[in-house]
């Protein structure tokens, strides 16, 4: 069985951390709102597939799509939103779909869904891979804006594109599905094989002397996958619960408003003074290391909270009551709960009781 390095690390960082902490009376608190609120929506894959610009049919193509929009999933704070409070600045980066106007991490799934309906293969490496077939000035009119500020780091989003595009077409046969059937249904294999094989996905750090390993797009990659074929055919994994939550900059400001992150005087300075915090310093680390073993926690306590619940009702079902099923909760479900959460009630994150903002990075890590 493979250990999943990215907990390990996570523990580590914790253990060594000085300016982030999880209180434990937050954890429990934070997981008993979080399990409530995730019965009451039954929150499971079934969701994915809800969101307008989420794929509905789930074949080979998907796969492509899938693999395009992760490569892609990084960093979309704006530098002219600096309030971020969920009513967008009408000046930030924004991309309309079938009359919808989307910004953040929708706004760069709505310019890939744009593309497909112009009639370009963008999901395609062939096709991506290919400067001949697939200028750089026309990547930036696929992301264009409808606004003055452009995608943030598009340059480093064409060399990701290139460099994907590359690894994908020599050697895995130009498809990703080949990385998946090499991968024998081991998420963990899936992430091994994606963070050494492209070097965009491998996010990973010093820290106190060790490389730590974060690898969140690599695992949301899976974690799609796994949501998006509920455990079937493409994203059929037998070890899908080995996987993290993904160290993002949107979960860890949740988490802090659920008490299950806390931060010293100084970080608190920093986020509220909209600092930038380099990719791999060490309160960047800090923050996402502690917010990948906060998520463990909470999963260990929602996972008791089942069990108590089981055991009641099997005392209390008389012979012909049936024990209600036990819901698949892993730390990918709490996760995608988190930041759902974390985006509808972004006002409150942000003007809340105890407002943060998000850390301001800049990395192709996320
Ligand atoms: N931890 C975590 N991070 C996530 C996601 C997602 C998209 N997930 C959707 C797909 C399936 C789920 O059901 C969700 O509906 C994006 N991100 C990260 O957030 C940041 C963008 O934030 P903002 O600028 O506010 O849009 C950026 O770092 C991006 O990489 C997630 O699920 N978990």
């Amino acid at each position: 069985m493979i250990l999943n390095p990215v907990v390990e690390s996570a523990e580590f960082i914790h253990n060594h951390s000085k300016h982030v902490s999880i209180p434990k009376d937050g954890i429990n608190h934070g997981a008993a709102k979080i399990f409530e609120a995730m019965k009451k929506t039954h929150y499971d894959t079934s969701k994915w597939k809800e969101h307008p610009l989420n794929p509905k049919e789930c074949n080979a193509s998907t796969v492509d799509w899938i693999f395009l929009v992760d490569l892609l999933n990084f960093s979309f704070w704006s530098e002219i939103d600096i309030d971020d409070t969920g009513v967008p600045h009408p000046d930030r980066y924004r991309v309309s779909f079938k009359g919808v106007g989307y910004t953040g991490y929708w706004s760069m799934v709505a310019a890939i869904n744009r593309a497909l309906e112009e009639g370009i293969p963008i999901t395609t490496p062939s096709f991506f891979a290919s400067e001949e077939q697939l200028p750089d000035a026309e990547i930036a009119r696929i992301f264009r804006s409808d606004t003055k500020e452009q995608i943030p780091l598009l340059q480093d989003r064409i060399r990701v594109i290139r460099e994907a595009g590359k690894v994908l077409t020599e050697k895995f046969g130009g498809n990703f599905t080949n990385c998946i059937t090499q991968a024998e249904g081991s998420a963990l294999k899936l992430v091994d094989i994606v963070t050494s094989s492209f070097s965009s996905f491998r996010d990973e750090a010093e820290f106190w002397g060790r490389k730590v390993q974060i690898f969140k797009r690599a695992q949301i990659l899976v974690a799609d996958l796994w949501a998006c074929f509920q455990n079937e055919s493409y994203g059929k994994f037998n070890d899908i619960d080995e996987i993290t939550m993904f160290a993002d900059y949107r979960v860890p400001q949740a988490l802090y408003h659920f008490h299950c992150l806390q931060y010293s005087p100084e970080l608190l300075q920093v986020l509220d003074r909209g600092q930038m915090l380099p990719n791999g310093s060490e309160l960047e680390v800090e923050i996402r290391g502690n917010s990948i073993w906060a998520v463990e926690l909470i999963r260990k306590r929602i996972l008791e909270l089942i069990q108590e619940e089981q055991t009641l009702a099997a005392e209390s079902a008389d012979s012909k009551d049936q024990v209600p099923k036990m819901m698949t909760v892993n730390a990918i479900l709490i996760d995608f709960f988190i930041w759902d959460f974390a985006k509808a009630a972004q006002l409150d994150l942000t003007l809340g009781q105890r407002p943060v903002k998000v850390h301001r990075t800049r990395s192709v890590f996320y």
